[in-house]
C-alpha cells in the first residue's frame, strides 16, 4: 500500500499454493486493494516423478505470511487456493507418510489406463465423475502407490489434497471443497458426494477422506495461537487454483481464459455438467456452483523457459519465418493424453535460426490449449468475446503475440497478477458480506486490464502442427515412465 491510500478493511488473506510457489495476498475487502502480498519457492523433484514434501508448503506459507508484516494477523478470514489432483498421505499424527504426489507426474498412466478399461470404458467414467482419468488424477495416483507401494498406502490414516493439507494445518479439521475434490476421480459429478464403487475399486476407505464443505460454508477456525493467524480467525473452503482463478476473474459462462503457468490449461464457467468421453475435457465443478469445463496440458511455460535455455536465448527472442513444428513435450503430455512422449522437432534446415526454433516452441505449446477451447466451450460463448489470458506467462510478450496469431481473438489480460489468490480472497471475503465470491470480484474489478486487438488467424502453422500431431502418433506413444 503506498502512503496516502487509505484501505478501509477488514482484511482478508488469499493463498495460492501452486506448483512452484506459495503466495500470499491481503486485500482490503471493501475496495479489493492489495495492501501487502509474498512469495515462496517450493521444490519439485525431476527425473521419472514429480512430487514435493507438503510440509514444504507449509514452511512457504509462512514465509510468504511473514513478508506480510503485521497485516496477516489483522486478517479476518483466510482461504487456501492449490495445485490440483496432487495425492498427500497423511499417517495418525497427521505428518506426511511420503511426499505428494503431483498433478504432473506421468507415473500413473499405467494405472490410468487400466481403471479406465476395467471400470466402464472412457464414457462411464467421464458421465460418472465428469473426467477420463488420466495420470494427472488422484485416484490414478492412488492406485499407483498401492502397486508400488503398498507399505505407503497401508500407513496413510488420511487422503489429501494440497490445498485441503494447508486449510487442515489451520483449523485441524479434514475439510475439502466442491471444485478440487472434482479433480480426484473419486467423486460422482451426478449425486456430488464421494463415489463409493470408484473407491472399492483403488481399495481406499472413504473413512480417510476429508468433508467437503458446501459453497459459501465455513471450513473451520484457526485453532491455534502459534499460527500466522489470529486464533479464531475464519477459514473458507478454498478450492483447486484453477477454480480459485474462475473465481478470482468473476467469470461469468461463456467467457474463456487461458492460464499459462507450470501448467497450461484453458477452461470457462458452464452451467451444464460437463461430460466429455474423449476425455480432453475435464469436468470439474466450480466451486460457488456452476461447473467448470476444462483441458490442461503439462508443458507450458517450463518447457518453453527450458528451449530458449537451451538455445542460450532470453525468452522474447523469437524470431519470425521457417516451416518447423515442434511439439515440446518434455514431461510427456496431458492434452494430447500421450504421457510416455518427448520433444519432438520437425521442419529443421541449414538456415532455420534460434528465434525460429523458440517461436516453434511457443507456437506447439499454445496449438493444444486452443485445439481444446472448442470443447471446452462447447457451443457457448462467441468468437469475439476476449480471451482472458492469466498465469505467470501472460506478462511475456511472446505469449500474448502468440495466443494472438493463433486465436484470431480479442485477448485481455488482467492487470492483477495473482488471480489465484484474489479468488482465494474473494472466497474469504464472501464468508464475512454474504457475497458470492465471484461477486465480490467483479466488485473488485479484478479483470481489468488492456485488450489486445485480434490479428488474422495463422492458419498454415496450425494447420502444420495438426499434421505432424497425426503424422507422428507412433512415434508419440513414447515409452512409459518408470522408475
Ligand atoms: N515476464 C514473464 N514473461 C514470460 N513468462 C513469465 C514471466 N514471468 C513469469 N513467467 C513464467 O511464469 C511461470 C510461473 O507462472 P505461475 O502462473 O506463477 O506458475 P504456477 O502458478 O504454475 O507455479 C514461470 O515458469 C515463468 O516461466
Ligand atoms: O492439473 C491441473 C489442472 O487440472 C493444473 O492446472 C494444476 O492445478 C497445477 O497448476 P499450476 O501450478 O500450473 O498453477
Amino acid at each position: 500500500m503506498t502512503a496516502g491510500e487509505q484501505a478501509e478493511g477488514p482484511y482478508v488473506v488469499g493463498i495460492d499454493t501452486s506448483t512452484q510457489s506459495t503466495k500470499a495476498l491481503v486485500v482490503d475487502v471493501a475496495t479489493g486493494r492489495v495492501v501487502a502480498s509474498g512469495q515462496a519457492p517450493h521444490t519439485v523433484t525431476t527425473g521419472a516423478g514429480r512430487e514435493s514434501d507438503p510440509r514444504q508448503w507449509w514452511g512457504a506459507l509462512l514465509s510468504a505470511l511473514e513478508q506480510c508484516g503485521p497485516f496477516a494477523r489483522q486478517a479476518a478470514a483466510v482461504s487456501v487456493g492449490g495445485q490440483q489432483h496432487g495425492l498427500v498421505t497423511l499417517d495418525a499424527a497427521g505428518e506426511p507418510v511420503r511426499p505428494a504426489l503431483l498433478w504432473n507426474d506421468v507415473r500413473s498412466a499405467p494405472q490410468a489406463r487400466e481403471l479406465v478399461e476395467r471400470q466402464g470404458g472412457a464414457a462411464w467414467w467421464a458421465e460418472r465423475t465428469g473426467s477420463v482419468p488420466g495420470s494427472s488424477f488422484t485416484v490414478t495416483k492412488w492406485a499407483w502407490l498401492a502397486e508400488h507401494e503398498p507399505e505407503a498406502a497401508k500407513a496413510a490414516a488420511a487422503v489429501r489434497l494440497p490445498h485441503d493439507y494447508l486449510t487442515e494445518r489451520l483449523t485441524g479439521e479434514g475439510t475439502t471443497d466442491r471444485g478440487d475434490v472434482s479433480g480426484t476421480g473419486w467423486w460422482a459429478a451426478g449425486p456430488e458426494t464421494y463415489d463409493e464403487e470408484i473407491l472399492g475399486l483403488v481399495g481406499l476407505d472413504a473413512a480417510k477422506l476429508p468433508r467437503v464443505v458446501g459453497p459459501g460454508e465455513v471450513a473451520g477456525t484457526v485453532r491455534g495461537d502459534a499460527l500466522p493467524f489470529a486464533r479464531g480467525t475464519l477459514v473458507a473452503a478454498g478450492t483447486g487454483d484453477n477454480a480459485a482463478a474462475a473465481l478470482g476473474l468473476g467469470l461469468r459462462p461463456g467467457t474463456p481464459v487461458l492460464s499459462l503457468g507450470t501448467s497450461g490449461t484453458v477452461y470457462a464457467v458452464s452451467p451444464r455438467r460437463p461430460a466429455d468421453p474423449s476425455g480432453t475435457v475435464a469436468g470439474f465443478a466450480a466451486a460457488h456452483g456452476d461447473w467448470l469445463p476444462l483441458a490442461c496440458t503439462l508443458n507450458c511455460t517450463l518447457a518453453v523457459d527450458r528451449v530458449a535455455a537451451l538455445l542460450g536465448l532470453d525468452r522474447e527472442a523469437v524470431e519470425p519465418g521457417g516451416a518447423l513444428s515442434f511439439l515440446p513435450y518434455l514431461d510427456g503430455e496431458r492434452t494430447p493424453n500421450l504421457p510416455g512422449a518427448s520433444g519432438l522437432l520437425t521442419g529443421l534446415r541449414h538456415d532455420t535460426s534460434g528465434g525460429q526454433l523458440l517461436q516453434a516452441a511457443y507456437d506447439g505449446a499454445v496449438y493444444s490449449l486452443l485445439d481444446a477451447l472448442g470443447l471446452v466451450l462447447d457451443g457457448e460463448g462467441d468468437e469475439n468475446e476476449p480471451l482472458l489470458l492469466i498465469g505467470g506467462g501472460a506478462r511475456g510478450r511472446a505469449w500474448q503475440e502468440t495466443v494472438l496469431r493463433l486465436s484470431g481473438r480479442p485477448v485481455r489480460v488482467p492487470e492483477a497478477k495473482e488471480l489465484v489468490a484474489l479468488g482465494a480472497a474473494a472466497q474469504a471475503a464472501g464468508l464475512l458480506t454474504g457475497e458470492d465470491p465471484a461477486a465480490v470480484a467483479r466488485r473488485w474489478d479484478t479483470a481489468r486490464g488492456p485488450l489486445l486487438d485480434p490479428v488474422a488467424k495463422d492458419h498454415e502453422t496450425l494447420a502444420r502442427i495438426s499434421g505432424v500431431l497425426s503424422d507422428a502418433a507412433p512415434l508419440l506413444e513414447g515409452t512409459p515412465v518408470t522408475d
